[in-house]
């Protein structure tokens, strides 16, 4: 749903009561005023509040009746930095309004029936991919995220951040403080493996050899396995520093992560996402055809490949090279192909048993239609917004696929972000088969 403030005069400075009514895509709260809608940051569903106008936006004066589920926001930074949308709000709160996005969304597509969800979600302090902001200022360097449409707020507190990645911010402003590349804005992604945290720094001007000296020495400091450097020039990435090889482990698999390498943002989300994916395949003889699309370096082609055959397509060079070299001797193969300019059209899915997909945030786009007229049986969909799930759940379902079950992993916590996984199949015995065990059992909640 888009709601749009259409406030284009101010209706006057006194204080005016709201109710509010849900929460938008955004995490504002939605009120109705004077026959407009309102966002108001701030403010939770129920909510009976005092609010004012500061130009044409409504803010929140005073929470006058205030939700069950509100909670004090735990950082002091919530607010200011742009990381968290929503800290005041309870996590099982938030939990329940991400799962209620996502069952809008089907709906929308046109499911009926829609099954009870199972839900996950991630522990405070396990984020283990983060992509920061650097900023020279005078005297020093703010190393944080964004505030919401502004500069970036230096992390002083993170309660999203694996401690073994926030303990290095305050020696990292420390060195990107003394290099000469970094004239003005630059950012850093932050990747924690399994061989340790794994660094990938972009500056606006090309590093000095005294800044390759400073960061080798930092990385050896520090233990860190590697440090890589992307050129301004050119966006080539390159290695500043090396202490011992780049490792992390998807099933039973050892891979060598590429510098800043996608992630599923925290490990114990990812073990969800990888536990649906693969209990949401149909059954396999080992010779069975998975088709992975969008792979990434392998997170789950590894543990779906312990069931089948899989093949994996993956768009970015780097993370298909990952998943290649990692690759041998297993049933897996693994190709690079950007599936938007050259989408796997029905023929070459022929003989597919199913397809697990996991699309960037803008969702399958021009993959979606020769899926959805392939004569694959059962597809497992893994989506990270609830927008493109409706669209490609739409074409979906006008192709004749029921939802078996689906599975919300709250991965980004005090945020709207929201993943699911969605097994869909158009294979009438297995329906059947799901609907009467659905009929047997209650919705189920992962272990956390
Ligand atoms: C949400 S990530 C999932 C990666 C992987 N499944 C995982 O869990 O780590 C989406 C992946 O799609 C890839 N991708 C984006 N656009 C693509 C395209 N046009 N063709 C193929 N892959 C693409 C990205 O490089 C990224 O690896």
């Amino acid at each position: 749903m888009t709601l749009v403030i259409t406030v284009m005069n101010n209706p006057g400075t006194g204080a005016f009561p709201l109710r509010i009514e849900g929460l938008g895509a955004a995490g504002d709260g939605v009120a109705h005023h004077d026959g407009h809608v309102l966002f108001l940051p701030g403010t939770l569903p129920g909510e009976e509040v005092l609010a004012r106008f500061s130009g044409t936006r409504p803010e929140l004066i005073e929470v006058t009746h205030p939700s069950a589920d509100r909670v004090a926001p735990p950082c002091s930074l919530f607010g200011e930095c742009g990381g968290c949308a929503i800290q005041e709000m309870s996590l099982p709160a938030l939990l329940e309004w991400k799962t209620a996005r996502v069952s809008a969304a089907l709906d929308a597509a046109g499911f009926e029936d829609i099954p009870p969800p199972g839900q996950y979600q991630t522990a405070p302090y396990t984020r283990r991919r983060m992509d920061l902001a650097i900023q020279r200022i005078p005297g020093g360097i703010i190393l944080g995220l964004h505030r919401r449409n502004g500069d970036p707020v230096d992390m002083t507190e993170c309660h999203l951040l694996h401690p073994e990645l926030f303990a290095l911010l305050s020696p990292l402003r420390e060195v990107l403080g003394t290099l000469g590349a970094l004239t003005g804005r630059g950012s850093l992604v932050l990747n924690l493996l399994d061989s340790g945290p794994d660094l990938t720094l972009s500056t606006p001007a090309e590093l000095t050899s005294a800044d390759r000296s400073k960061l080798a020495a930092f990385g050896r400091a520090y233990n860190l396995p590697r440090i890589s450097w992307q050129n301004p020039k050119d966006r080539s990435i390159e290695t500043v520093s090396q202490t011992k090889p780049v490792t992390e482990r998807f099933g039973e698999v050892e891979t060598s992560p590429p510098p800043a390498a996608f992630l599923q943002a925290t490990r114990d989300a990812e073990n969800a996402i990888v536990q649906a994916a693969v209990e949401g395949l149909p059954s396999l003889n080992k010779k069975d055809i998975t088709v992975e699309l969008f792979a990434g370096c392998g997170t789950l082609t590894f543990p779906l490949s312990e069931k089948g055959r899989v093949l994996a397509y993956e768009g970015e060079l780097a993370a298909a090279n990952c998943l290649k070299a990692a690759a041998g001797g297993r049933r897996v193969e693994g190709y690079q192909r950007d599936l938007m300019r050259q989408p796997l059209l029905p023929h070459d899915l022929k003989s597919t048993r199913a397809v697990v997909l996991d699309p960037p945030y803008a969702g399958a786009g021009a993959q979606t239609i020769p899926l959805a007229k392939s004569g694959v049986k059962d597809i497992v969909y893994i989506s990270c917004n609830p927008a493109a799930l409706e669209k490609d759940g739409r074409a979906l379902k006008e192709a004749g696929y029921s939802l078996l079950n689906w599975t919300v992993v709250d991965q980004f916590l005090w945020s709207t972000e929201v993943e699911t996984v969605l097994v869909f199949s158009r294979d009438p015995k297995r329906i059947k088969r799901e609907s009467s065990r659905r009929s047997h059992s209650a919705p189920s909640h992962l272990d956390s």
